[in-house]
């Protein structure tokens, strides 16, 4: 727990330091009030007992003053302490957003970190751990600053005393401990069965699924399954609270033999020593004092270890290194790309994805990877694109592994399309570009044809995309919005364009226009891209077919048709052979 805590302070310090400062303010003012009150009430008892009431009432009204005062100042620094509290917490979620950001992209397909990342989020949004971690550092330190202060006191008084709160506070320590323990077991268990609920009830709240809902049988799965998880779930809190409450008594019952202890042993010791009564009083003060800080700065440990253990996985997440080699190469222009015995298996997998695969793209060329479903072609791209290291082999740029290069200028410098890319509900433009040059980004528009439609709009390319935000914004279909992803991609003006399946959603006109443009459009760079439309690997200088894991071939179209044997000839042929169907029924119509 101790090093937790203090790998989180030292986290949240690095983020936050105003707040820790103020918490010393708060700590300082705490005790500071504390001890004068037992020292003025004490003193004003003396003063009557002494029968000199005027000091009395002078004392009396020093202790209201300079009571309000250091309750004002009190006020105060809790309130900027709050204040740094919120400011901590909102720039924690920046930090981990950045964090996630910046992760190496394999961990974003893992299991192991995805729940890492769920256990993160789970404890703070639905336990505020961060919030409450700060606070309870905070009140435990003023505790320790009280307890250090009284106790000094006590022990020069009496060290029965302290015996009978040690024994007692140890025992309730017991009761918390396995109070806690139990939570925490319940809190584990929960969270894979929360990763799912939450997984069924965001999909079933998608608008773009509610088609299947209607037409399959999948979204009466998933109602069935969230039906389960909530009676498993409100069984499993029903247990949880029955033995909480349980803890709970036997704690309160503890506490009550503690008081009564302490309080009969200061009767007892009244009865046969004569003290003065001044005296009798600011001790019982500090022993009052002491206890209740005690008791708290327990609770406030327990509640600690709980919170400690709740914000691990942040601590955790907060410490994930990169395990990517980061070279410092810049990548200026793209000459050559070349794979060279590059093997390839997915973290935590057996299944050898890519077998010893070579090949090289020289400036300028247009290749097509073309393959049956699962083959490997886009692990290609993300090994390229660096979202993973290869396993065996290396690739090279330029002649250089493209280990060596850094790795933000690197990705910097490829554009790149994914089956599964996504538009973000900003403005148009801000999808493209955040930073964009109006006529660069009409240019681009224009050569995916999308420049009429954004000119037309109301708020032209600063229309929202989406109305998530802004009712006023719009919605595109699938195509333009590939038509869209094509241009960001365009309109990073990059040496190397890489476009995985891009034109699958586009009209046959729209993707036909494309590919005979494709030469103007990609401003004769080098292109490699992915697609299952087999007419539009004519349009490339070479074709590497991909035949589970291997290269069968990388020839340019006419060669490969030669071989009528080949993967690449019957993929071609009963596509065409579709698209002779289709026309033929066109014109028969
Ligand atoms: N993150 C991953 N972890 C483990 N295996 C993966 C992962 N991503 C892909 N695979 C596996 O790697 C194999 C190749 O996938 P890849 O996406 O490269 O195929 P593809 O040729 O692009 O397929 P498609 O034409 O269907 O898009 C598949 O069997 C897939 O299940």
């Amino acid at each position: 727990m101790i090093k937790k805590l203090i790998k989180f302070v030292n986290i949240t310090f690095r983020i936050n330091p105003i707040y820790y400062f103020i918490m010393l303010l708060v700590s300082g003012v705490t005790i500071i009030g504390l001890i004068f009150n037992m020292y003025q009430i004490t003193y004003m008892i003396d003063m009557l007992l002494n029968q000199t009431k005027e000091e009395a009432l002078k004392a009396g009204l020093y202790l209201v003053v300079i009571n309000v005062l250091i309750y004002t100042v009190k006020t105060i620094l809790e309130y900027f302490q709050e204040n740094e509290s919120l400011k901590t917490k909102q720039k924690i979620n920046h930090y981990l957003a950045k964090k996630l950001m910046n992760m190496p992209y394999h961990y974003l397909e893992n299991t192991y970190y995805l729940d890492l990342k769920e256990r993160a989020r789970f404890a703070n949004d639905n336990q505020d751990a961060i919030g409450q971690l700060l606070a309870q550092l905070s009140s435990a330190f003023s505790s320790v600053v009280t307890i250090v202060s009284l106790g000094a006191l006590l022990v020069a008084y009496d060290y029965i005393i302290i015996a009978i709160l040690g024994v007692t506070t140890l025992m309730s320590i017991l009761v918390i401990l396995k109070g806690l323990k139990t939570q925490l077991g319940f809190y584990k268990d929960i969270i894979p069965v929360n990763r799912k609920y939450n997984y069924y009830l965001s999909e079933l709240g998608k608008v773009k699924y509610a088609k299947e809902y209607r037409f399959s049988d999948m979204g009466k799965l998933m109602q069935r399954e969230l039906k389960d998880f909530t009676e498993k779930t409100v069984k499993n809190f029903d247990k949880l609270n029955k033995k909480s409450s349980l803890y709970e008594s036997l704690l309160a019952s503890l506490q009550y033999i503690q008081m009564g202890g302490i309080y009969l042993y200061l009767g007892f010791k009244t009865l046969y020593q004569t003290k003065l009564i001044s005296s009798f009083t600011y001790y019982t003060q500090i022993i009052f004092n002491f206890y209740q800080t005690l008791v708290s700065f327990v609770r406030q440990l327990i509640t600690l270890k709980g919170l400690s253990q709740y914000v691990a996985p942040f601590i955790e997440l907060a410490e994930l290194k990169s395990t990517e080699e980061k070279g410092s190469k810049i990548l200026e222009e793209i000459k050559t790309v070349e794979f060279k015995n590059v093997s390839f298996t997915y973290p935590n997998t057996k299944n050898q994805i890519l077998n010893n695969i070579s090949f090289k793209i020289n400036a300028n060329e247009k290749i097509s990877i073309v393959g049956l479903n699962g083959s490997g072609k886009t692990t290609i791209i993300k090994l390229l694109t660096r979202l993973y290291d290869v396993t065996e082999g290396e690739i090279l740029i330029n002649d250089i592994n493209i280990k060596e290069y850094d790795i933000k200028n690197y990705r910097k410098i490829l554009s790149t399309v994914f089956q599964d890319f996504k538009m973000f509900s900003y403005d148009i433009a801000s999808n493209i570009d955040p930073t964009y040059k109006k006529e660069l980004l009409y240019k681009v528009l224009d050569k995916v044809d999308l420049k009429d439609k954004i000119e037309g709009l109301k708020f032209k390319e600063k229309t929202s995309y989406t109305k998530d935000y802004d009712p006023e914004g719009v919605m595109f279909s699938g195509g333009e919005e590939q038509k869209m992803a094509i241009a960001r991609a365009l309109y990073k003006q990059s040496d190397l364009i890489i476009l995985d399946e891009p034109t699958s959603a586009l009209d046959p006109m729209t993707e036909a226009a494309i590919y005979e443009n494709f030469n103007e459009i990609v401003l004769n760079k080098t292109t490699i891209y992915i697609s299952h439309r087999m007419s539009s690997s004519t349009f490339c200088d070479k074709i590497l077919v991909i035949n589970d894991g291997k290269v069968e071939s990388f020839l340019p179209h006419k060669e490969l048709m030669k071989n009528k044997e080949s993967l690449y000839y019957q993929l071609f042929m009963s596509q065409a052979k579709n698209y002779k169907i289709t026309k033929e029924n066109i014109a028969h119509v």
